[in-house]
């Protein structure tokens, strides 16, 4: 199958080298062609350039005028935790009238809420209920997703969302990375006996998830009233031992050295970050560790932004991502996670793409094939409705101006 897409108003984040991620002042650089076509064949990107030498279509190609639209890769969404039982909507009012993060978990609230509705729901309509969220991503341009479990907290739990997730990643052609979170809290029983949980994270749960190659990365939350950093030491040696790479939450609400030990543990990223120490951004320097901000997730429970100027100031890279789950960011749209960024974070557009791209490709491993426009890599594309330069997409926050979504050299929505 042959896709030809003509007159681009905006072939946007072009890269004839593959990169594998873009640090400090590089974020600000966002490689575009005007007036231009995109040539795809079966799942892969095969040419590009300007309409000047556009290659004639045969009779086999399908053509897409996209005259007035702007082209870019789709959104690389390197943290979400979409396989969730139910909403939480009852918290989010708690929220509007006084009660904090910490003050709903410790009401029974937080992420032992939806552990409680996981362990109840069975695994067709986990199924049936994560799938209608991934469509909906698919929709407004997510062409790769990681996702979490997380919420089971029980090796049963824990193994019907890595099911799930596995499942997901079967029957839809969106790339779908996945990560072993066990370690997201305690369950009430072990909530005197941490090295107890711990203990059978690492002697029942790792080994079966390993097993049946349940999970690329492994994630804690590392965070004050949760698992601190030398049991996170611990659960990052563990998953290293079955060759889980860690992907670590740190930093959301206090520093407490989580970061160095995540660079020391060569974590692919360290996700959060709201609260950053001058510590933390030296441990992040000459490291292989990407920072991911997960903007939507500060909006929505109202903390700090992570400090992106700072980040970047420090020749840092930086991703963004949704963080979707029920109870901090109850959204999957990559198009507001742009918008909130820029608004924000002060993140120019060419900062916020190249974040919601090739550095969200990279924060999931997949940068050598996801992220950019460059010749031989993966198909994944997305065409904007009619707008008037790429800058519309943060600006017009709120709306999708996302208007066809092309996955695998396929059109998809
Ligand atoms: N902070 C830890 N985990 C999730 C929230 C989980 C929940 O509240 O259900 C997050 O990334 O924001
Ligand atoms: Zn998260």
């Amino acid at each position: 199958m042959t896709i030809l897409i003509k007159n681009i108003k905006q072939l946007v984040q072009v890269r004839d080298t593959s990169v594998a991620k873009v640090s400090g002042e590089e974020m600000g650089v966002l490689p575009i062609l005007e007036n231009a076509y995109l040539l795809l064949e079966n799942d892969k990107i095969i040419d590009y350039g300007l309409m000047a030498v556009c290659p004639e279509a045969t009779t086999e190609t399908q053509v897409i005028d996209a005259t007035g639209k702007c082209v870019l890769p789709t959104w690389c969404d390197s943290h979400t935790h979409l396989v969730y039982a139910a909403n939480r909507e009852q918290e989010f009012v708690d929220r509007i009238n006084g009660l904090s993060y910490e003050e709903i978990a410790n009401k029974g609230g937080g992420i032992l809420n939806s552990v409680k509705k996981l362990n109840e729901i069975p695994e067709d309509v986990l199924y049936l209920e994560s799938k209608k969220r991934l469509e909906n991503s698919i929709k407004l341009g997510t062409g790769a997703i990681e996702i979490k479990s997380g919420y089971g907290l029980t090796t049963e739990g824990e193994l019907k969302m890595l099911r799930v997730i596995k499942k997901l990643a079967e029957n839809f052609p969106i790339k779908i990375k996945s990560t072993f979170l066990a370690a997201h809290a305690f369950p009430l029983e072990y909530k005197e006996n941490h090295k107890g949980y711990i203990d059978l994270i690492i002697e029942e749960m790792l080994p079966k998830v390993a097993q049946d190659n349940l999970a690329d990365f492994i994630d804690v939350f590392c965070e004050t009233g949760y698992f601190s950093v030398e049991e996170t030491k611990t659960i990052m040696n563990a998953g290293a031992k079955y060759g889980l790479i860690p992907k670590i939450h740190v930093n959301q609400f206090t520093a407490i050295g989580g970061i160095k030990a995540c660079v020391e543990h060569q974590a692919l990223s360290v996700d959060h970050l709201e609260i950053v120490t001058d510590e933390d951004i030296e441990a992040l320097k000459n490291s292989s560790t990407m920072p991911v901000a997960l903007p939507t997730c500060s909006f929505f429970i109202q903390i700090p932004y992570t400090p992106a100027r700072e980040i970047i100031k420090a020749g840092l890279p930086l991703a963004i991502a949704t963080d979707y789950n029920p109870g901090t960011t109850p959204s999957g749209n990559m198009n507001f996670v742009v918008a909130t960024a820029c608004i924000q974070m002060k993140m120019t557009p060419e900062e916020a793409i190249n974040a919601a791209t090739i550095n969200g490709a990279y924060a999931m491993g997949i940068s050598d094939e996801y992220g950019s426009i460059t010749r031989g890599k993966k198909a994944n594309i997305m065409i904007t409705k009619p707008i008037n330069s790429y800058y519309e997409l943060p600006y017009s926050f709120g709306d999708n101006l996302i208007e066809l979504v092309i996955l695998n050299g396929t059109i998809i929505a």
